[in-house]
């Protein structure tokens, strides 16, 4: 599978960068805030994970996603090649395993931005990774956020309006919570915890 962009680190260079974790429910913003952040800081390396959920109009292989087969989902779990994976509503999600330890690795900080369940496996692999949730301000606000969004058909958005509830009780499992009122500042708090010690 192909990398993606690199750059000139923002790291100090008295950090060591480790793996940060991106979770919160489907439609909280997430894809926003870090599509903010690298359109200020492009060097910051965002894994693209493997799914076989359908392209939604606008995103492309090997950008947004690796897009591929329930045949080639079952191939890279049997090879090995996925540091964690999991079931979100109908579809299936893993992060290539050779692209995070390489930037680990090289010193460079890693952002994964992935649901609950593959938080979790993360937390029980890499025992210092730091797990950050995205909360919305209100449950309101998040069901008008996920259906606003207009890329889902009803029955769906009700899946994952089933999922964030178990994914919204788990909040505590986090080392950290934002709230994701201010696209712009939770982006820069998001960068300063991916660079803090
Ligand atoms: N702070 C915000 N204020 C208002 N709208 C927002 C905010 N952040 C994101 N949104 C909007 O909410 C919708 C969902 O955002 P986004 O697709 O980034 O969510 P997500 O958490 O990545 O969802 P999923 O897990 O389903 O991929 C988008 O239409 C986006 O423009
Ligand atoms: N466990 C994993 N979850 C992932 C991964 N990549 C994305 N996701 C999460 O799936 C849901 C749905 O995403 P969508 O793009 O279909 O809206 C969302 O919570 C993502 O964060 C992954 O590699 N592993």
């Amino acid at each position: 599978m192909a990398a993606t962009s690199r750059g000139t680190s923002p790291v100090p260079p008295d950090v060591r960068p480790r793996l940060t974790v991106l979770s919160g429910p489907s439609g909280v913003g997430k894809s926003t805030v870090v599509a903010h952040m690298r359109s200020v800081h492009p060097e910051v390396w965002l894994s693209v994970s493997a799914t076989t959920r359908k392209p939604r109009p606008g995103e492309r292989n090997g950008v947004h996603y690796f897009f591929v087969d329930d045949e080639e989902f079952d191939k890279l779990i049997a090879n090995g090649e996925l540091l964690e994976w999991a079931e979100f509503a109908g579809n299936r999600y893993g992060t290539p395993r050779r692209a995070v330890l390489d930037r680990l690795e090289a010193g460079e900080p890693v952002l994964l931005e992935i649901d609950l369940q593959g938080a979790r496996l993360v937390r029980q692999s890499m025992d210092d990774a730091r797990l950050v949730f995205l909360a919305p301000p209100s449950w309101e606000e998040l069901v008008r956020r996920l259906t606003g969004r207009g890329t889902e058909a009803p029955e769906v958005i009700e899946r994952r309006l089933a999922a964030a509830k178990i994914e919204l009780a788990a909040e505590a499992e986090f080392d950290t919570t934002l709230v994701n009122t201010s696209v712009e500042d939770v982006a820069r708090e998001l960068l300063a915890l991916m660079l803090q010690a």
